[in-house]
């Protein structure tokens, strides 16, 4: 009772005899650390430049995420999440498919690829020449011009971390040699002398130190967004998609996952390792040059000699992080792509009950990566030990030389602590920032993984892009001194070989077809399975080279310069959105950019136009009930996350045909486009398509189906390549039991 009595007049009047010292030697301690301030111009410098930087900087971020882009990305969300809930609530429906979908008809074969692991990104992962090299390749990406935003953003960064290395050296130099002072003197005045010189500190750190995180976040965010940017374009171009996830072109594992995730992991590192490299180093410099004021340079000179010679020796010990990091990405990118096919195939794994099996293909998949990270783990410690040694041997090694010139100094008491702390604290903070360096090895390591991975990706999509420039061009030139070029207004094919891609080689599709197909001449393609009939299908689209020969399409300046030719696959593409974003497919409808607020002013007759226009052709495709109030809820306007979940096999081919109807090419490729439609309808929807002008080119099995057709082009499919061409010599217009069907020519 009677020592918490003591204790409560020693608070109260502690409290009373720290408010009666700052009271009078407050005009001393402002004074005083203004004085100090004021006479750093460099200091005050920077921190009117990082405060300035940094306030500009949010401000600047507040006015350009404006309210309309703020809302929209909110209802983005909410868009997705109704999504969702519609899709749940309307529950799985036949045949599953998503963009991993490695099954679809142009899918197949994946894995047996073209390439051969072209990339050069660096080796394996390890911090070497290739790697500087393809960092400047991403750098380059990322900030174009000096004057970019990524460029803003580093500059912003750099300010501030020189303003918190002046922070961190100066005021607390200052802080400890006061609180010091005044600790082993019993003064008031340096007390409060501190006490100030503290609150200022203080209020400057967490300034400088919130524009840090702020600025290290934007620098992550713009890294990813420029790298994504720029990787989607490539990728969107000369078909890199296809070729690098079904062709296998370069030999890329999971394309999907190294731009997802590899690149904002790369920015996130690469982010890191620039706030806190520079801070180190500088802080090195600054407190180096502080401490050198007492123990002169040769001592910490030589102190740091022997931590670069002891880190060294124990960096020996280390293993590579860079490699390991590649290897764990390539690992996590499989298992993800196994669990992206569980998805796609749900419905047909569920029906099969393969779900037992499916549990060993997922297992597999983790143990795989499960058993390289506890392989890696245990390397991790070797390197985690060489850090903590190399880490605290630096403060024993460190006291040796610091020690001894205070322990020989001759000067009264309270000054020696007072310089000592003061020094000390110095030496520590250098000696931290100069293991902090060394330990960003570790750092560097794991982002050449990364940038490893990333060089892949990019070079084989540029080598890619390259080597289709490089055949425009020489079918250009070989046009001007004219080679072949083909009919204008057709489809031609000129000696066309065609051969399935193996690993080594070509496996025989189909040898040395010549055919036009003009205007209404409408092309029927059969064959056995796998006889090659997509294939030749894919050479005319440019997917794959033909071995020999030349393919020609029709000009888009003889029809109008419109869309010319249109593909109908078995399983036609859908995307995520509304019912009548299938219909216009790739365009965009009217009233999408109206919602998006993409054009100032959408014509509202012009969208109800389209709209009409829209149910036309679903009505003409079959599909009335779902704009005529068929099915409860459905409108054009209905939008799913997954239209393949909740559309049945022969609806999806009706989309397909709806969309033909929408966009009234003048020629169309069906490939078994009417395979899941009844019989009885598949004839109207083809007289339909017939009737509007467009000629068609059909791969099919049903013989019901060569009516419509003046051409047919038989493949053997018995790997000797060999063809037969028939013609319908019947009257145009005439059908069924007019067929004049006639061999015309043959290979
Ligand atoms: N990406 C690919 N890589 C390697 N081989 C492929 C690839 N795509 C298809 N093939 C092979 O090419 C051959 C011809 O395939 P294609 O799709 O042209 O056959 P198809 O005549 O259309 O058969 P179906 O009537 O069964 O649809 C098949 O043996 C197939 O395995």
């Amino acid at each position: 009772m009677e020592s918490m009595k003591r204790r409560d007049v020693g608070l109260v009047s502690g409290l009373i005899t720290v408010a009666q010292a700052l009271k009078r030697h407050a005009h001393d301690g402002f004074t005083t650390n203004l004085r100090v301030v004021s006479q750093d111009r460099m200091y005050l410098a920077f921190l009117a430049v990082s405060c300035a930087g940094f306030s500009s900087l949010a401000a600047r971020e507040f006015i350009a995420l404006g309210t309309r882009d703020r809302m929209s990305a909110t209802s983005a969300i909410k868009e997705s999440l109704t999504m969702l809930d519609l899709h749940r609530a309307e529950g799985p429906k036949p045949e599953a498919s998503s963009a991993s979908d490695s099954s679809t008809k142009s899918g197949k074969g994946r894995g047996k690829g073209r390439g051969k692991g072209r990339g050069k990104g660096g080796k394996g992962g390890k911090v070497g020449a290739d790697f500087w090299r393809e960092l400047e390749y991403l750098v380059k990406v990322a900030m174009p011009t000096p004057h970019c935003q990524m460029a803003q953003l580093l500059a912003a960064q750099f300010t501030l971390l020189v303003m918190r290395t002046l922070l961190t050296v100066r005021a607390n130099k200052v802080n400890t040699f006061y609180l010091t002072k005044a600790i082993s003197t019993a003064s008031w005045k340096f007390w409060v002398r501190w006490f100030f010189n503290f609150g200022g500190w203080m209020g400057s750190a967490v300034v400088v130190n919130s524009g840090l995180r702020y600025t290290e976040t934007l620098i992550q965010i713009e890294l990813r967004n420029a790298l994504t940017r720029h990787a989607h374009k490539k990728y969107m171009t000369a078909n890199n998609f296809y070729r690098t996830a079904v062709l296998r072109d370069g030999g890329l594992d999971n394309v999907d996952q190294r731009i997802v995730a590899d690149i904002d992991a790369f920015s996130r590192e690469a982010a890191f390792l620039y706030g806190h490299s520079f801070k180190p180093i500088l802080e090195f410099t600054l407190s180096l040059t502080e401490a050198a004021k007492e123990l002169g340079y040769s001592r910490p000179l030589a102190l740091f000699g022997a931590q670069i010679f002891i880190t060294t020796v124990l960096r020996q010990m280390a293993p590579s992080l860079g490699k390991m990091v590649a290897r764990e990405q390539a690992l996590e990118g499989g298992f993800r792509h196994t669990h992206a096919r569980l998805i796609a195939h749900a419905e047909e794994v569920a029906l099969l009950g393969g779900a037992p099996r499916e549990i060993g293909i997922l297992d597999d998949g983790l143990k795989n990566l499960v058993v390289t990270q506890r392989w890696h783990a245990l390397q991790r410690i070797r390197k985690s030990v060489a850090d903590n040694v190399s880490k605290f041997q630096g403060l024993l090694v460190g006291s040796i030389f610091v020690h001894v010139p205070f322990m020989l100094k001759s000067t009264s008491e309270g000054e020696r602590i007072s310089l000592f702390r003061a020094t000390e604290e110095l030496m520590l903070r250098c000696g931290s920032a100069f293991t902090e360096v060394l330990l960003l090895g570790r750092n560097l390591d794991e982002l050449a993984g990364y940038t490893y991975r990333l060089g892949q990706l990019f070079h084989t999509m540029d080598r890619s892009i390259e080597d289709a420039d490089a055949k425009r061009k020489t079918e250009e030139s070989a046009g001007e001194v004219d080679l072949f070029t083909g009919p204008k207004d057709a489809i031609s094919f000129d000696g066309v070989t065609v051969g399935a891609p193996e690993q080594t080689g070509y496996r025989l599709l189909v040898k040395n077809v010549s055919l036009v197909v003009g205007p209404g001449e409408h092309l029927l393609i059969t064959g056995p399975n796998g006889a090659g009939k997509t294939s030749l299908l894919r050479v005319l689209a440019g997917l794959w080279e033909p071995i020999e020969g030349h393919v020609s399409t029709p000009k888009a300046e003889n029809y109008d310069g419109g869309k010319v030719m249109m593909w109908l696959p078995q399983r036609p593409y859908l995307l995520q959105g509304s019912l009548r974003d299938q219909v216009v497919y790739p365009n965009i409808a009217l009233a999408e950019r109206a919602r998006r607020g993409k054009t100032k002013r959408v014509d509202a007759n012009a969208v109800a136009d389209e709209d009409e226009r829209v149910k036309q052709c679903l009505r003409a495709a079959g599909l009335g009930k779902f704009v005529d109030g068929g099915v409860p809820g459905v409108s054009l306007d209905t939008r799913h996350l997954e239209w393949n979940d909740v559309l049945s096999g022969g609806e999806r081919q009706r989309i397909g045909f709806a969309r033909l109807f929408y966009h009234s090419p003048p020629f169309a490729i069906l490939d078994e486009a009417t395979s899941a439609i009844n019989p009885d309808e598949e004839g109207q929807l083809y007289e339909r398509v017939i009737e509007q002008g467009t000629t068609v080119v059909s791969i099919a099995h049903r013989l019901e189906l060569r009516k419509f057709h003046r051409k047919e082009l038989k493949l053997a499919g018995d790997g000797s390549g060999g063809w037969e061409l028939h013609k319908n010599e019947a009257k145009p217009g005439s059908r069924g039991g007019d067929d004049k069907w006639k061999l015309v020519d043959k290979k």
